[in-house]
């Protein structure tokens, strides 16, 4: 056994298409992940003549004096220098082929490289909980050794330890055990083991999770159907089955004829019917939906849809449709061809619980093709959905960003809608991907299109179109919709996706063997999975996307007009209220024209924060440095103070805990504030609130969305959550009660952030037939942001956002790592922080910010510091081996590693 690390370089793995028994003469070696608590390296094996393995294949293998589970990760030309080659083992055996593609495999591996994550831990998120850690090897008799008698002659060639084994397994009513348990029993077990299989006696199989194995329900079907010597309930009973189609379960059975499970039993012994133990795969229930018809498209869609159809193989398209302009309808129309060629589709979106009206779409066009794939899943759901990709049957994944690692054996599309939203990033526990990133990656590799969609595109999807060339986006952007589609698909065939594609493919090879060949050979033994030094500039090698625009909504519907209110002036004109005159006016009209309003607040609570009156002390979380929310529903509710960061509660004091005074004050409205305060306002009018605070229990958001569509309120009052893809016809007002909010979270993505969700939000106003309206609240009407919002001016917010970014080295141009320390004692992670940014400072080729503490020091009792690298666009740093880095942080200090990071507080 020997340690090795993995990088491209050395990656080598079977081609689709291409023979496999060549590669397999040519690499005697393979490196595989076992399935031991605590290890995350890869080790070397021999490849045993005679049998086939590949990348993805589930192994067994020697390790130590076991036999445990493997992953085969890739085969090895060479053994590794420094271990003499009659020391490495053999393969033990194949438990599972193909259980993974090989394009999967070198996905995982890339993604373990780039964000500095050891391999085992990028398998981890890519699986479904636990699938891994507790999945077990069992040996079963075959219908041959359940029958074979071991007295017999033919078991006189059988060795006392396959004996030994097959006696242990018959004495079993079920024929199996677990390898672990055989291996307690069996002295050296494993020879016995191998000869059963080969012999045919017995066979391996893996177990799947514990936690997780199929739910079983008893299903009844009809065997027969000739009625004699039935009673008349049993002669009932068969006769209802029949009418069912012969099947049933039991329990609906036992329900809809009245009748008892010893009935059902007697038809069994008669033999009419079977009554069997099958299994129901467990997905998240859907609401029946009416069926859709794919609708007419406008000039622009169908643009869209004919540039996507004729990409042939691997391609990117940002799809930039302003708020209502039909991107959904061009998804679903590009998805439908693809499944009946056999393909699937993966359609990640940012938060699924929050957009159950794109799910419904999926569904009214797909059915029960679409599957539904995230976190809030329970364990079993996850496990069952999961399983029910491998099939390999066409079908549309749903999912949040852990699903960009669906198993969809064909698939023939990627959509990452509102591409341009944060929670597309995971900022811990490593790796720190973002589905973007790992899209495009996945996209590349399938051999499939990618489509990036979005109302406000990231900089970075928007700077890698305009890099595209001279012809590129800008000058698509003024053309007429048109035209566009058709030339920028042809532009984009005339230049070759395909060589671009090669391309990039080969400058990593090369530049991944030159870092191989540069690193001593007594170095690569101390590494682990994925620390290697490979990293990409942000322009290679993935091709740029080709620009796609959608820039009317539908039925030329205008965009809604945005009005800007400067509420210092209306402090000036005497106007107190937390509501303009414009929005109390613009109140006031719903309901005498029956129409919906959303009120969007950047906070959830009542108030952001409480403070003395006479003294001026604020109320603080014990564990964290912010103060406390206030969080106070309605008359006579309990009144609390919480802590949004580590959810610490505590009943409101009547008095300053400091000077005993009884008038404190609450500063900064939050969502619930904002509802009394309309209660005491306008009585009148019906609101929903809709943040977190009330939409906790599973399907909270379904129902709070469907009352609301359904005309049972007047007015939406919530979060960002409000923000996303609601497309509700009857909504003609928005109003932002304070943009400020927005503006002063103190990172350089602050902007980008703004600007994406006020038009996002503006955005849900005036999609139906009545015209819209939007009204802004702000303090600084002055801002840029804020005029570049108003007159829908995605590009000239764009042009002078780049411009600054640009200057100071910022993403898209610069590229960023950051490092997270943090730790319950506060010396020790700063002084760890502090030494390791003393190593980084002899490195050419990027910029040190810091050591500093993170904008709250202490959250949840952590103490927090962080050191940001800042890299020169195109620059190709030396970048600092990590597993050193790593291990000059005591185990008290935790590091994480976060790669080109969003959030950097
Ligand atoms: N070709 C069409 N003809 C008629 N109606 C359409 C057409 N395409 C889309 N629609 C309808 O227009 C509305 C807006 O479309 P959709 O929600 O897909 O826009 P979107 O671009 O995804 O918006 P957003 O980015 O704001 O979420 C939907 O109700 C949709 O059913
Ligand atoms: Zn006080
Ligand atoms: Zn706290």
């Amino acid at each position: 056994m020997y340690i090795h690390d993995v990088s491209l370089s050395s990656l080598v793995v079977a081609e689709p298409g291409e023979s496999y028994q060549s590669k397999t003469n040519l690499y005697r070696w393979i490196e595989v992940l076992v399935d031991f608590p605590g290890s995350s390296d890869l080790f070397t094996y021999k490849l045993p003549e005679q049998l086939e393995i590949k990348p993805g294949d589930i192994l067994t293998v020697p390790f130590g004096t076991q036999q445990v589970g493997a992953i085969a990760i890739r085969f090895l030309s060479q053994p590794p220098e420094n271990l003499a080659p009659e020391k490495i083992r053999e393969v033990e055996d194949v438990v599972s082929r193909g259980f993974f593609p090989s394009t999967y495999w070198e996905l995982l591996n890339r993604i373990a490289a780039y964000y500095y994550t050891p391999l085992i831990q990028v398998i981890r998120v890519a699986l479904p909980p636990g699938l891994l850690g507790r999945s077990q090897r069992r040996l079963r008799l075959t219908s041959l050794g359940k029958d074979q008698d071991v007295s017999s002659n033919t078991a006189i060639f059988m060795s006392p330890t396959a004996q030994q084994v097959i006696q242990l397994l018959q004495k079993t009513p079920t024929g199996d055990y677990s390898y672990y348990y055989i291996q307690q029993k069996v002295k050296s077990a494993y020879r016995g083991t191998r000869e059963l299989i080969r012999l045919g006696l017995a066979e391996n199989y893996l177990e799947p999770p514990r936690l997780n194995q199929p739910k079983l329900q008893k299903a009844v079907t009809l065997l027969d159907n000739n009625y004699q010597d039935l009673t008349p309930r049993q002669r009932e009973i068969v006769e209802v089955l029949r009418r069912q189609g012969g099947e049933s379960w039991q329990s609906e059975l036992l329900q809809t004829c009245s009748t008892s499970t010893s009935t059902l039993k007697a038809l069994e012994q008669k033999g009419y019917i079977v009554i069997e133990e099958r299994e129901i795969l467990r997905r998240e229930q859907s609401p029946l939906m009416a069926g859709d018809q794919a609708k007419s498209l406008t000039a622009a869609q169908t643009n869209a849809l004919e540039a996507i159809q004729s990409l042939n193989g691997f391609a990117q398209i940002l799809l930039h449709g302003v708020t209502g302009s039909g991107k959904t309808e061009v998804y679903l129309q590009a998805i439908a061809p693809l499944l009946n060629q056999g393909k699937s589709a993966l359609v990640l979106v940012p938060e699924i619980g929050l957009t159950p009206q794109l799910t419904d779409r999926f569904r009214a066009r797909f059915g029960n093709k679409v599957q539904v794939y995230h976190s809030a899943l329970s364990d079993g759901e996850r496990y069952d959905t999961w399983r029910q990709m491998f099939t390999g049957e066409p079908q549309v994944v749903i999912g949040t960003r852990s699903a960009i690692f669906a198993p969809l054996p064909h698939l023939g599309l990627i959509i990452l809608d509102e591409e341009h939203d944060g929670s597309f990033k995971q900022d811990s526990p490593i790796p720190t991907y973002h589905a973007r990133t790992v899209a495009q990656w996945r996209a590349e590799l399938e051999n499939c299109p990618l489509i990036l969609g979005s109302a406000t595109p990231s900089l970075e999807s928007w700077v890698s179109v305009k890099e595209q060339g001279s012809r590129g986006a800008e000058e698509q952007g003024s053309r007429g919709a048109e035209e566009q589609g058709s030339r920028g698909a042809e532009e984009q065939r005339s230049r070759g996706a395909e060589e671009q594609r090669s391309r990039g493919a080969e400058e990593q090879r090369s530049r991944g063997a030159e870092e191989q060949r540069s690193r001593g050979a007594g170095e690569q033994g101390s590494r682990g999975v994925g620390e290697n030094n490979f990293i990409s500039s942000p322009q290679s090698p993935v091709p740029s996307p080709q620009y796609l625009s959608l820039p009317e909504r539908i039925n030329s519907r205008p965009l809604p007009p945005i009005e800007i209110i400067d509420m210092r002036r209306e402090l000036q004109a005497g106007n107190r209220s937390i509501f303009s005159k414009s929005l109390q006016e613009a109140l006031e009209e719903l309901k005498e024209r029956k129409q919906q309003g959303i009120l969007f607040i950047h906070r959830r609570g009542h108030s952001t924060f409480v403070s003395c009156r006479s003294c001026g002390y604020v109320l603080e979380c014990p564990n964290c440095d912010v103060s406390l929310a206030y969080h106070h529903v309605e008359e006579g509710a309990p009144q609390l103070l919480r802590c949004h960061y580590c959810n610490y509660g505590r009943s409101h004091p009547p008095h300053c805990p400091e000077c005993s005074s009884p008038y404190l004050k609450f500063f900064g409205s939050g969502t619930q504030r904002v509802a009394q305060e309309l209660n005491r306002q306008f009585p009148h009018l019906k609101l929903i609130r809709f943040d977190s605070d009330t939409t906790r229990n599973k399907g909270a958001h379904r129902n709070l969305l469907s009352q609301f569509a359904n005309g049972e309120a007047d007015l939406l009052v919530g979060t960002q959550m409000l923000t996303k893809g609601l497309d509700l016809p009857q909504v003609t007002l928005v109003g932002v009660v304070a943009a400020d909010g927005l503006l002063h979270l103190s990172d350089y993505r602050a902007n980008e952030r703004t600007f994406q969700t006020l038009t996002q939000v503006a955005g849900r106003a005036g999609r139906g037939e009545d015209p819209g309206r939007v009204i802004i609240q702000t303090y600084t009407p002055e801002h840029p942001v804020i005029e570049a919002v108003k007159t829908h001016d995605y590009q000239s917010f764009c042009d002078a956002e780049l411009e600054q970014r640009q200057a100071l080295n910022y993403p898209p141009y610069g590229r960023l790592i950051l490092l997270r320390f943090s730790s319950l004692d506060p010396i020790q992670v700063q002084n760890t922080a502090q030494i390791i940014a003393t190593t980084f400072s002899d490195q050419e080729g990027f910029e040190i910010l810091g050591p500093a503490p993170a904008s709250i020091l202490r959250v949840a009792n952590r103490y927090r510091w962080q050191i940001l690298l800042k890299f020169a666009p195109d620059a190709l740093p030396n970048l600092p081996d990590w597993r050193e880095i790593r291990a000059l942080c005591p185990t008290s200090v935790s590091l994480t590693i976060d790669v080109d990071p969003i959030n950097i507080m």
